[in-house]
């Protein structure tokens, strides 16, 4: 198959701790960028950078991630990492969606931060074969040249998108101290946390 004829796909990774409009805006902006023919959301298994924190359950995640992104038709959402057992790495993650999708290039997208830390991913120096790695701007982390320092520049773009200053550390802490996430957060995941009491301090009404 001609490269011409290779589909392109987004891979949106994230813990997704809840979803938030900064995850959402950062995939489409790239599906655009690089006229991607669909971007796949892939909420991960076990967070093993994360492993100081209690993080919600997998299938709350997933089951966020498909209410933020049902209403795009190019949005779609994978269960390749809440389904794989121990910690999730992003090569793993890759390799799967590779053996699933041969005919396509992958796009890996990530934010400022995660970009930054890469090269403490596991098997860094792999990742790069399997896919391009699109870092997006994020408010609060520097991205320029010293963040490409190390990885291949021709398998590197870093993007510019809309300043979103959301996280999901914020929206839980929100959440727990009885604080609006409307409009950080799409309506129906502000209305399953509401309905699942995630992230709510224990002794809230
Ligand atoms: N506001 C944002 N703008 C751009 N990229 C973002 C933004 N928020 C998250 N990302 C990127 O989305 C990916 C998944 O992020 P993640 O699910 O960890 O969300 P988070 O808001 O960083 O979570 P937490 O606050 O719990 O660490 C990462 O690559 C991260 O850099
Ligand atoms: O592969 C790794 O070692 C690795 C280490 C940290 C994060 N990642 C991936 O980076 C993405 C964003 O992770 P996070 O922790 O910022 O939500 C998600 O897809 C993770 O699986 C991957």
């Amino acid at each position: 198959m001609a490269a011409s004829e290779r589909r392109r796909i987004g891979v949106m990774g994230g813990t997704f701790d809840p979803i938030h409009h900064g995850h959402l805006v950062a995939a489409s902006e790239v599906q655009s960028w690089f006229d991607l023919d669909e971007v796949i959301f892939v909420p991960t298994g076990q967070p093993w950078q994360k492993a100081d924190r209690t993080v919600s359950p997998p299938e709350d995640r997933y089951l966020m991630t498909v209410i933020a992104t049902a209403a795009n038709p190019r949005f779609q959402v994978s269960r390749v990492d809440i389904e794989r057992h121990g910690p999730t790495y992003t090569i793993d993650t890759l390799r799967d969606l590779s053996a699933q999708h041969p005919d396509a290039d992958l796009y890996f997208i990530t934010g400022a931060d995660a970009m930054a830390a890469i090269l403490t991913w596991r098997d860094h120096d792999e990742l790069f074969d399997l896919a391009h790695f699109v870092g997006c701007t994020r408010p609060g982390h520097e991205m320029d040249e010293k963040t490409l320092e190390g990885l291949p520049a021709d398998r590197v773009t870093l993007v510019e998108i809309p300043a979103l200053a959301i996280s999901s550390t914020d929206c839980r802490q929100r959440v727990q101290k009885g604080e609006p996430v409307w409009y950080l957060v799409p309506d129906g995941v502000v209305q399953y946390i509401g309905k699942h009491r995630l992230y709510h301090s224990k002794d809230s009404a």
